[in-house]
């Protein structure tokens, strides 16, 4: 196959030239790499990629082509995509057709032939910073013009680029025995999934959605989901967060959500290196001392608390419940005294292993005991 030249230019000038894949084009986002060998599907498609242009550690992209199952939302986010080597087969029994074709199809501007593992030795050096990929001009001086002029991801507002328009329900499956109001800040749909196996049925809601309007039908737990972009940015979610809590409504965050929770906490978010981004991240779970694999698509992350693993806040002690074992990042958060907790990766994996299915449980446990002591202080009252 024949393909076009292609150049990638990195904001310090870093050139890679390649070959184009997908739609031909030109697109600018912040460079970041993933290390998972499976799963590119549910990357591409995940809401948390938007504005970032995602290169493939793994070598060879496209094997199991593309299916009608594995989407995690309406369509594939990503601002570009880099790859080493493109499959020339797709072999997979549930493939519906090639990557490539959806790319192109979708628009997505990609870039093959580069040499991906000097590119994400450069951005663990470096740092992430803003990329340009184009197969218009061949001209690197010319493209980094346009990568310098191009939008920075801290301070980026993206969630509303992705969140859902209209709520909608994800009903339980069997019986349906708790609700749960969803803040759609660029969810995935393993997650209303995740929660379906456990009776719960979701109801999901534009991140703008007002905290009247999440428990208007009397929700059992506010879920906040994971998302693109800076989570300074997300003050309106921030103070609905801390109106939750004020209630003791049950509360449960995963990545942009974990930031949120922190963040309305009194914990600051900053700006990881070159951030988590794969299938295979060591977490340990201090509740259980186990440790678990995850995955994880993460550029900022919260501040540890200056006191270490426990911090008093203005709703109670906090414990920092999980850490990276990796570089220490913080990784999870549970309130000791009020109904909320959350983990800075990805429970619903997809993809990715699903050693940390148990926060699901969790939820359930939570949400069973604030009913409990609901029940026991009616009767204390009447
Ligand atoms: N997956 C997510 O929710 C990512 C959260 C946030 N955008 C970050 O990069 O850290």
């Amino acid at each position: 196959m024949s393909r076009a030249p292609a150049i990638l230019v990195l904001e310090d000038g870093r050139v890679f030239r390649g070959e184009a894949f997908g739609s031909v084009g030109e697109t600018f986002g912040e460079a970041v790499f993933n290390t998972g060998m499976t799963g590119y599907q549910e990357t591409l498609t995940d809401p948390s990629y938007y504005g970032q242009v995602v290169a493939q550690t793994a070598p060879q992209i496209g094997n199991t082509g593309w299916n009608d199952e594995d989407d995690e939302s309406r369509r594939i986010w990503v601002a570009g995509y880099v790859v080493r080597d493109p499959s020339r087969l797709a072999s997979n029994w549930r493939a519906k057709r090639g990557l490539e074709d959806e790319l192109a199809s979708q628009g997505v501007v990609g870039i093959c032939e580069v040499d991906t593992r000097a590119l994400t030795r450069h951005l663990r050096e470096a740092g992430a910073m803003r990329v340009g990929i184009s197969s218009r001009t061949t001209d690197a001086e010319e493209l980094l013009a346009r990568v310098l002029a191009s939008p920075q991801m801290a301070g980026a507002n993206h969630v509303p680029a992705v969140t859902t328009a209209e709520p909608y329900t994800y009903e339980a499956k069997g019986t349906a025995a708790y609700t749960v109001a969803a803040v759609d800040l660029g969810i995935k749909r393993n997650t209303p999934r995740r929660l379906a196996e456990r009776g719960i049925t979701t109801t999901v809601f534009p991140a703008s959605a007002s905290v009247d309007e999440l428990l208007a039908d009397g929700p059992d737990a506010v879920f906040l989901s994971n998302g693109p972009g800076d989570p300074a940015t997300a003050g309106h979610q921030i103070s609905v967060t801390r109106e939750l809590l004020r209630r003791r409504v049950p509360v449960f965050g995963i990545c942009f959500g974990n930031q949120i929770l922190g963040r309305a906490l009194g914990l600051d978010t900053y700006k990881l290196k070159f951030g988590h981004r794969g299938i295979n991240q060591p977490v340990l779970d201090r509740h259980t001392n186990k440790i678990e694999i995850t995955a994880h698509n993460h550029g900022f992350a919260l501040a540890p608390p200056e006191s270490g693993e426990f911090f008093e806040t203005e709703f109670g002690r906090v414990q920092v419940s999980h850490v990276c074992l990796n570089d220490d990042v913080v990784e999870g958060l549970t309130c000791l005294d009020a109904p909320a907790y959350s983990v800075q990766y990805h429970p619903e994996a997809a993809g990715g292993p699903h050693d940390a299915d148990y926060l699901f449980d969790r939820l359930v446990e939570l949400i069973d005991t604030v009913r409990s002591n609901d029940a026991k202080g009616a009767k204390a009252d009447a």
